[in-house]
């Protein structure tokens, strides 16, 4: 099946299209140029190759292992290439015609959605900003009656619940007000934060929205208040806390029975304009410190049942806490793929959009973009685009077992089938729903291996959207113009690198398990996708090669050892190509993934790529083998999505902030010492006759001096808090030395 084709805009049903799929013209141009570029490659490693025969026992030692490591590491970079070309084969661009949906289906036919939003801890992640996710969804263009939004909290804080109980009421007023006045931000913080054009709006909407936003503030105060205080205290319902009562780990929320309140019910609860709201229902999963609870894959599926009960949409949404709603047309949007009677519905399981981000600085010095996992290359994944943990619809039946292999539920109520008929704050639909989501019920089940959200690994959404291509399903990348959901990405350097480090963790643990990418995925997937899903699993591999370039030359050249061809050499040519060719293909790419990208942004993407290969890959590397070693047991720390003042001011002004004190830096200061040295060794060189034979590697030590320019500052010149410890200045001068002793006594 060839989801959505070409055909579709001239529809058999003689329906107006809605939607098309465009082949991306490069695609030829890639093609030619990965020729030329494979044909780069074989000659590299017919060199290479002559390289290694010329190695005998008598080899001075330092050559040998110059030789070796160059060969692994360059083996390593080719099979990356090979592994992104996948992407690069059928690019496609997508549209989708909204317009047209009003002739296809009314809207009583529309689907019933409903809409997961999951947040873990009400100190990294404010209340106030989840509460701004929720109504941002819940004020979806869309009929009431059919929108659900759940809230999982497996914090189980009653800070969060407290800020939802707010948001309810709050809801009542937002709703309407979004609705009269065709509002498009509809998170209020944005809505309020952005500069509306105040002049055109006639004096009864101002005094309005004045109104409204003084009940937001007064809101945002009470939440954030009982969020500083730590408890909600007396403004808290009796009612709540006894709900809330029964857990015997208040601090950790780790062991508890499952709270499930119904906020709003959309069979009789109105908003102040008389109309129904959508339901909003807040679920904090039952926890046993016997149960693993396996983080957020457990919580989704926690959700997954509790909903099947409640709504049983055919349809969700998953949302992580930080990803508002910036379009509240976006539900209509899906309907362009999940209403096309030229798509295969039977195969298709998830429309994914891309993660955008609000708030990055000009230059995004931490590359929070993630351009090439977020835009780049999912639009060239042959099946469709793997599932990025937010900003995902599914279709609920995707969840059950591969396309023409459904795989029943333990019970009636959770089959995809089941009708809904009682109440949702029915006595009997309360009980099942507490039991579905106690700590529990999964034992003895199929949850987390056949059905719902994958247990095995912390990057649940690439090894679930992983299994459900192996299983046959298919997906659609969309990519409106208005970006449809806008998150929060990390403004700290240390929650950039720990949140890439729990990656790291959870994708090696996709890559050692039984369904291992190059093989169970080959077999199940085909050649390119299976290259499209290794392409990120082995993002881990990237540290070997960027160890190899920031170290092996440079300790060479401070040793007089030239490890690369001569400039009057042919293979000078070669490796320039290599090298270029490679670089720029990576900025022409990133320069058309959007109006955002720059070419700084582009430099400071290359800069946290080699600044990665030199930290958190390297130390999720390690945490996952200590990991399986049963040494450590790392778990999903939750990324901060709280920052201080004078963090986001040193953010906002582009200054990397080294102050947080972590091992995993040591490698990269080191590294960076190392290269300084180098190329000093290498100016003094020049003009000399053997600059002849050094250039590349004075080139390289050059170009990692560029690269480092932020942290000599931080070492050096520094004395605000951003700069690097001194302790870890000291330590990584001293290991540079050790190196250096090391490298010229060999
Ligand atoms: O035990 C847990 C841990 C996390 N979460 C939620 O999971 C979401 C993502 O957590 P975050 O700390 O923001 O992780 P990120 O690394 O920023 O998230 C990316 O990577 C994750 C996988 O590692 C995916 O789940 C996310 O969707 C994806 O945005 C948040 O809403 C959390 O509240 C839970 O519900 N339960
Ligand atoms: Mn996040």
């Amino acid at each position: 099946m060839e989801i959505g084709s070409r055909r579709n805009m001239v529809s058999s049903e003689n329906s107006p299209p809605l939607n098309s799929v465009t082949p991306l013209r490069r695609r030829t141009a890639n093609r030619i140029y990965a020729l030329i570029y494979a044909s780069a490659l074989l000659a590299l490693f017919y060199r290479h190759v002559r390289q290694l025969l010329l190695l005998r026992f008598t080899t001075p030692v330092p050559v040998a292992a110059a030789t070796l490591s160059l060969f692994v590491a360059d083996s390593v970079l080719a099979f990356m290439w090979c592994t992104t070309q996948s992407f690069r084969v059928y690019p496609i661009r997508r549209t989708e015609y909204v317009e047209n949906i009003p002739k296809v289906l009314k809207e009583e036919d529309f689907p019933a959605l409903d809409v997961f939003v999951c947040t873990a801890d009400p100190y990294k992640e404010p209340p106030i900003g989840v509460v701004n996710t929720a109504l941002s969804v819940l004020a979806y263009d869309y009929p009431a009656d059919k929108l659900s939004v759940y809230l999982s909290d497996d914090g189980r804080s009653e800070l969060t619940l407290f800020a939802f109980m707010e948001a309810a009421k709050f809801a009542a007023h937002w709703l309407p007000f979004c609705r009269e006045n065709k509002v498009v931000d509809r998170s209020p913080e944005d809505y309020f934060r952005s500069n509306r054009s105040i002049g055109s709006e006639t004096e009864r909407i101002k005094s309005v929205t004045f109104g409204l936003q003084v009940m937001y503030e007064g809101m945002k105060v009470r939440i954030e208040n009982v969020v500083a205080k730590g408890e909600a205290g007396k403004e808290f319902i009796e009612k709540e806390r006894q709900a809330l009562s029964p857990c015997t780990d208040a601090v950790t929320g780790q062991s508890h029975p499952p709270v499930i309140q119904v906020l709003v019910d959309n069979s009789q609860d109105r908003d102040i304009a008389g109309n129904l709201m959508p339901n909003l229902i807040y679920v904090s999963r039952g926890k046993s410190r016997a149960v693993h609870h396996q983080f957020k894959a457990g919580a989704l599926n926690a959700l997954v049942r509790v909903s099947t009960v409640m709504t049983n949409a055919p349809i969700f949404l998953t949302l992580d806490c930080d990803m508002r709603s910036n379009d509240p047309g976006t539900l209509r949007r899906v309907l362009c793929y999940f209403a096309d009677p030229n798509i295969d519905q039977s195969k298709l399981s998830h429309i994914q959009f891309p993660q955008i981000f609000q708030g990055l600085n000009r230059d995004d010095i931490y590359a929070g973009s993630y351009k090439s996992l977020f835009h780049m290359n999912p639009p060239g994944m042959k099946n469709g685009p793997n599932y990025l943990g937010t900003g995902c619809f599914f279709h609920r039946r995707a969840l059950f077992g591969g396309p023409t292999a459904y795989v029943a539920p333990e019970i009636p109520e959770l089959s995809i089938d089941h009708v809904v008929e009682r109440p949702i704050q029915s006595q009997e639909t309360m009980e099942l729903v507490h039991r579905v989501a106690g700590f529990g019920y999964e034992n003895m089940t199929n949850w987390g291996s056949k059905v719902g959200f994958r247990y095995g690994s912390v990057v649940e959404d690439y090894y679930t959207g992983y299994l459900l291509h192996c299983e046959g399903w298919k997906s659609i990348f969309c990519t409106p113009d208005r970006p449809a959901f806008l998150g929060d990405a990390p403004t700290s350097l240390i929650d950039m690198l720990n949140q890439c480090k729990r990656w790291i963790v959870g994708l090696l643990e996709v890559v050692f398990s039984r369904y291992s990418v190059m093989t169970y995925g080959l077999r199940s997937m085909g050649l390119l996708m299976s290259l499209s899903y290794a392409q990120i699993a082995f993002w881990a591999t990237w540290s070997i090669p960027l160890v190899v370039y920031s170290f092996v030359p440079q300790l060479a050249l401070i040793n007089g050892l030239p490890v690369f061809p001569k400039v009057s050499e042919p293979w000078f040519l070669l490796y320039t190509f290599l090298f270029l060719g490679a670089y720029s293909q990576d900025l022409v790419y990133f320069l058309l993934s959007g109006s955002d990208a720059t070419l700084r942004r582009w430099w400071n993407d290359q800069r946290i790529w080699l600044i990665r290969g030199l930290t958190c890959y390297l130390f999720g590397s390690l945490e996952f083998t200590l990991k399986r070693l049963g040494i450590s047991t790392s778990g999903f720390e939750v990324t901060s999505k709280a920052a201080n003042d004078e963090q986001s001011k040193k953010y906002e002004q582009g200054v990397f902030d080294f102050g947080a004190p972590s091992p995993m830096v040591v490698p990269l200061s080191v590294a960076v010492l190392v290269n300084l040295v180098a190329l000093a060794r290498g100016l003094a060189l020049a003009p000399g006759l053997a600059i002849e034979s050094f250039a590349l590697q004075v080139l390289l030590s050059g170009f990692g001096v560029v690269n480092g320019w932020p942290l000599y500052e931080a070492m050096f010149f520094r004395s605000d808090k951003g700069k690097l410890p001194t302790n870890i200045t000291l330590a990584s001068t001293f290991v540079a030395a050790l190196l250096y002793a090391a490298a010229s006594l060999a």
